[in-house]
């Protein structure tokens, strides 16, 4: 069964329509990299699995269930989001903000919610020293990695990442990049990651979805798009000029 199935999605914004009737499965532990040029609808695609856009019309499942009759605390509890630069809570230390959602989920079992803050710190590759820190006391990088902990700590089974990488070094993204390929391989959460980058799309994707005017140009493997691209567009995309 797939994981997120959308049924003739729509999403306007006034007049604007932005995806006109969007049609997909993702099969459970894909890793699909969205791309495709700015204001193409990437981020609202997006923000319509977690519930944070409404649907014109149409539906969204998510584990079966359509996403407009659940509720919506419940859905985005499992449903991890992480975002350029971070969005950390500013007020609250690196360990409070790791905490947060394990906290609402554990409600007083503050021994489960401290395991979980001290795994997932580690499994982003950041020392414990960290954790008492505020997010303006971290480099840029830091706090990227300790946003994608955050997003993590509730043990998602999805995970929705907006251009997370976007805000940091080359060097710091190379770091990144390998971080979430192991994450990946490691806790089989289905991630959708939203990226300008498609050396970064091709990279980690298992999957990559080419978005152009909020339709669908390809959904397929890197081999796939790469060996058969199915337009002009996603031809020049892979290819270059
Ligand atoms: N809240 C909003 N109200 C009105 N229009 C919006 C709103 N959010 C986005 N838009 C418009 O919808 C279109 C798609 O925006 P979206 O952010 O989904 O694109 P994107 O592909 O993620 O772009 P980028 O790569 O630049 O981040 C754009 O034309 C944008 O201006």
């Amino acid at each position: 069964m797939s994981i997120i199935k959308f049924e003739h999605a729509k999403k306007s914004y006034g007049d604007n329509v932005i995806i006109p009737d969007f049609n997909l499965e993702i099969d459970k532990g894909e890793f699909v990299t969205l791309i495709g040029t700015s204001g193409c609808g990437k981020t609202t695609l997006l923000k319509m699995i977690n519930g944070l856009n409404s649907l014109d019309s149409g539906t969204i499942y998510v584990e079966g269930k359509d996403i407009q009759k659940e509720n919506l605390i419940e859905l985005r509890r499992n449903i991890g989001y992480a975002i350029q630069g971070s969005g950390l809570f500013p007020h609250m230390s690196v360990k409070d903000n790791i905490a947060y959602v394990p906290n609402l989920l554990n409600k007083r079992n503050k021994a489960k919610t401290k395991a979980a803050v001290e795994k997932w710190i580690h499994v982003v590759g950041l020392d414990q020293d960290l954790l008492d820190r505020y997010p303006d006391e971290l480099s840029g990088g830091q706090q990227q990695r300790v946003g994608i902990a955050r997003s993590l700590a509730a043990s998602p089974d999805i995970l929705l990442m907006d251009e997370p990488f976007g805000a940091v070094d080359e060097i710091t993204r190379h770091q990144l990049q390998e971080e979430i390929k192991r994450i990946h391989d490691e806790t089989n959460v289905t991630i959708i990651f939203v990226t300008h980058d498609i050396q970064e799309a091709l990279k980690l994707g298992t999957k990559i979805l080419v978005l152009e005017s909020g339709e669908i140009a390809q959904y397929g493997t890197a081999e796939e798009i790469q060996a058969n691209p199915a337009n002009a567009y996603v031809e020049k995309l892979v290819h270059g000029e």
